[in-house]
């Protein structure tokens, strides 16, 4: 597999501003995930990195070798989109033969057989190899979707939401299945998702982007525990961080003016007084909503707690994070 290195790229559409010099390096290896709301320029990245749109200006390396004015072919990378895409009047088999079968690939057949039979293994669908596309479920043609990409053995794969359309059963086992392939077979790989529990599991970095700017790149850790703003700490964490007024709590520094509280920064049993709102029981946590001086937080307390609706619960922070008045982290 390959290093990916963006640098300084920009694209625009129009006024609006898709990727706005961005740089990046995604090792030979990695498993990088794009986070970002809907418009932030994730998959213009990742299109453009596909040879699919060109950058107005920058560059796009591959392996060291400038691939900005190659074609998706030459580029070999290969993208998996968010809806599947087969050829519905093919066999799964012959649907994952497919991309080999390429005149500039001239894969032997002998290859084919068993790098088929290799992908169908790990997807979990051997038994579905002589099955039409259209005799399957979704969760089985987005596996062959992913199946298709697999099968190649290109510098990077792009994956553009590809676990979206799924239900939720399958989605997790899918999201265990990626990683496993991805980590046994080396591959470098740059996923697309709105779905922060898909970005701390399988990711060894996250990008953060905001209307189309890269504003941190760091491991999933770095970027929930070391956020370089409020828009980054509030795209990583269930329930979502907490934001408060600074001098709320005594403590905050002078320039401070929002205090970040994960639900797991805040301790109970002393400090400010709030009231129980809501007391959800999720089975293997349970998450208290506080009314404190009229702000709702969310934090997490014993799952047998005894709380009810009207209790009142003293709260303090442990160890918050505090923004300035831009949003900036300042510690
Ligand atoms: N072909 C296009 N023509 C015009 N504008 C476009 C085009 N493609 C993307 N855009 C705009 O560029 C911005 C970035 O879009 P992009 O699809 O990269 O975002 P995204 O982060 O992938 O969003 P989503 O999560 O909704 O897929 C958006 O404002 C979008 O409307």
């Amino acid at each position: 597999m390959a290093e990916v290195v963006l640098q300084d790229i920009s694209k625009a559409y129009g006024t609006t501003r898709a990727n706005d010099h961005v740089t990046m390096t995604v090792p030979d290896g990695a498993f990088v995930v794009l986070l970002g709301p809907t418009g932030a320029g994730k998959t213009t990245c990742l299109r453009m990195i596909a040879g699919l749109e060109q950058p107005d200006s920058g560059d796009i390396r591959i392996n060291g070798r400038t691939v900005t004015n190659d074609t998706p072919a030459q580029r070999n990378v290969a993208m998996v989109f968010q809806q599947y895409s087969l050829y519905p009047h093919m066999t799964v088999r012959e649907n994952l033969a497919f991309p080999l079968r390429s005149p500039i690939l001239r894969t032997p057949e002998e290859q084919i057989k068993r790098k088929i039979g290799e992908v169908a293994e790990v997807l979990r669908i051997s038994h579905k190899l002589d099955n039409k596309a259209t005799q399957l479920s979704g969760g089985e043609m987005q596996r062959v979707s992913i199946g298709r990409a697999l099968v190649r053995d290109p510098n990077i794969y792009l994956m553009d939401e590809p676990l979206s359309s799924l239900d939720a059963k399958l989605r997790a086992d899918l999201r265990v299945e990626l990683k496993r392939v991805q980590e046994k077979l080396g591959a470098t790989l740059l996923y697309v998702t709105h779905d922060q529990i898909e970005a701390m599991t399988m990711a060894t970095h996250v990008g953060v982007l905001d209307h189309g700017r890269l504003v941190q790149f760091g491991s999933p850790r770095e970027i929930y525990e070391r956020p370089v703003s409020l828009y980054v700490a509030s795209r990583l964490g269930l329930p979502r961080i907490n934001m408060l007024p600074a001098d709320i709590f005594a403590g905050a520094p002078s320039r401070a003016r929002t205090i970040g509280l994960r639900p797991e920064h805040i301790a109970q049993g002393s400090g400010k007084e709030s009231k129980v709102v809501r007391v959800e029981h999720l089975g293997d946590q349970t998450r208290l909503h506080l009314d404190l001086e009229g702000h709702d937080i969310v934090t997490l307390t014993d799952v047998h707690t005894g709380l009810r609706p009207g209790d009142t619960v003293a709260v303090e922070p442990r160890a918050p994070l505090y923004f300035d008045g831009d949003g900036a982290r300042i510690a």
